[in-house]
């Protein structure tokens, strides 16, 4: 460990450039003379394994998980190494051509000219949606009027960004993330059991959009046109899922579901020993809707639906008032792009604006199940509380709660009244959680 991250001793801001293209060439030298992995432990140097100073070396080469990569590295160093407990289907699922997974295909919904379609055709549309979102969780669309020299502009310029030489990348490199642009391998580098073989540009693009200059110039035409589309493309999504659900087709605007929205631009480099680790490891987006682009060649997504990883092909998807399970595999030949934009409504911490049961779908027989909460209050420390102690899925549609154990291992299906999941979860102080499953409507790919 020391080794590899020896020469970052003299690293800051002033000789920035300097150091990392020392440390890249010092770090080439050591690993064709060694053929090690530059001192970072992997799983066949199990000894004096100190975590946390791993974690803080490799987050100080401000180089992710490409540097890695491009230092030579041929082992997976030990802090991507995913835990058994959490993920230790990765490998079994690394072919997910099982039968049983073939027997499910990923819902595709053509939304073309939807503005120009007749009442009927709009509400078979809307059907589908619906269907998808309770069913799967997750349906790709096709025609969904992003062009496609921009899709793919925008994949391209991606892996420009994360391929630039290291102390360009370095520039951008932050773990603040109040700042409205950056660059950074794991949000959650410190806290997960283990680190995601990924790294990504995030861009915060309302409430307050970024500065044109605040964005690296070799993504910044095609970032900003990109997000135009989305945009739209996020709030069509949001007019039918609010028609599906019977309500005005602002309903679900007019809550500010789409007021606060980031992008998320990753990059999965390559991996020697993609068994070991994983792009992105399971979790569900906690987002009213995600928009996902994904690579045109490199798959690696998949959906959990009834126990089961489903391939998500690259194609353009979609989900509904569930917030459906799904990962990114690493995989050994070539890095994978995605651009994922997230309508997480506002999330500042001065919004009281509270969510909770939608109340014109409430009844007398379908009475609140969870008491409001703002996002604010919802996110941050409450929601990895949440992810440490029990995850609750609610979909309105079935009136069932979902009980997920963190260890992934055990799942249920309970029916409650309300009062007795009132209690669960004020005795797991989670109270307010129902933000997620009610309007976490789903992750979109789009090719
Ligand atoms: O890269 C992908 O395809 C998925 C990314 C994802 O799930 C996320 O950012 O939440
Ligand atoms: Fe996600």
């Amino acid at each position: 460990m020391a080794r590899y991250f020896e020469g970052f001793d003299d690293f800051n801001s002033h000789h920035l450039i300097l150091t990392c293209l020392k440390i890249t060439e010092k770090t080439r030298k050591m690993v064709a003379s060694n053929g090690n992995n530059h001192g970072i432990s992997t799983q066949s140097e199990s000894n004096n394994y100190d975590r946390m100073k791993e974690l803080k070396a490799f987050d100080e080469t401000k180089a992710g998980v490409r540097g890695l990569v491009d230092a030579g590295i041929k082992e997976v160093p030990r802090i991507f190494i995913s835990p058994p407990t959490v993920d230790d289907d990765i490998k079994k699922n690394l072919d997910s051509n099982t039968e049983s997974a073939k027997e499910f295909s990923i819902p595709v919904i053509d939304l073309g000219d939807i503005k120009k379609r007749d009442a009927h055709q709009r509400k078979l549309i809307i059907d589908q949606v619906i269907n998808s979102c309770e069913n799967f969780g997750f349906f790709q669309v096709v025609n969904h009027g992003v062009p496609k020299n921009l899709t793919d502009g925008m994949l391209e310029k991606v892996r420009l960004f994360h391929e630039q030489p290291a102390e360009v990348r370095a520039a951008y490199y932050s773990r603040n993330l109040k700042v409205n642009c950056g660059y950074v391998s794991n949000f959650d580098l410190y806290q997960a059991p283990s680190a995601n073989w990924r790294d990504t540009y995030y861009c915060s693009m309302a409430p307050t959009p970024p500065k044109p200059e605040e964005i690296p110039t070799i993504l910044r035409d095609t970032l900003m046109e990109y997000s135009g589309h989305v945009e739209k493309l996020g709030l069509e999504l949001f007019e039918l899922i609010s028609e599906g659900l019977g309500l005005k087709p602002n309903h679900l605007m007019d809550i500010d579901c789409a007021k606060g929205w980031a992008l998320l631009c990753h990059y999965y480099p390559e991996c020697p020993q993609p068994e070991l680790t994983i792009g992105t490891a399971k979790h569900a987006d906690s987002s009213f809707l995600t928009i996902l682009l994904q690579d045109n060649h490199i798959s690696g997504l998949q959906v959990l639906h009834q126990n089961q990883w489903v391939d998500v092909p690259p194609l353009l998807s979609n989900d509904r008032l569930k917030s459906v399970e799904h990962r990114v595999l690493a995989n050994l030949e070539n890095p994978r792009v995605s651009v994922a934009c997230f309508f997480h409504g506002t999330r500042l911490e001065q919004s009281s604006r509270k969510y909770g049961p939608i109340k014109e779908l409430l009844s007398e027989s379908d009475r609140p199940k969870y008491r409001e909460t703002t996002i604010h209050d919802h996110s941050g420390r409450k929601r990895r509380e949440i992810e440490e102690t029990t995850r609750w899925f609610y979909s309105p549609s079935q009136l069932k709660m979902k009980v997920k154990s963190r260890n992934y291992g055990s799942s249920k299906t309970v029916d409650k009244s309300s009062e007795e999941v009132d209690v669960e979860i004020a005795a797991q102080g989670v109270i307010g959680e129902r933000v997620i499953d009610i309007f976490s409507i789903g992750s979109l790919a789009v090719n």
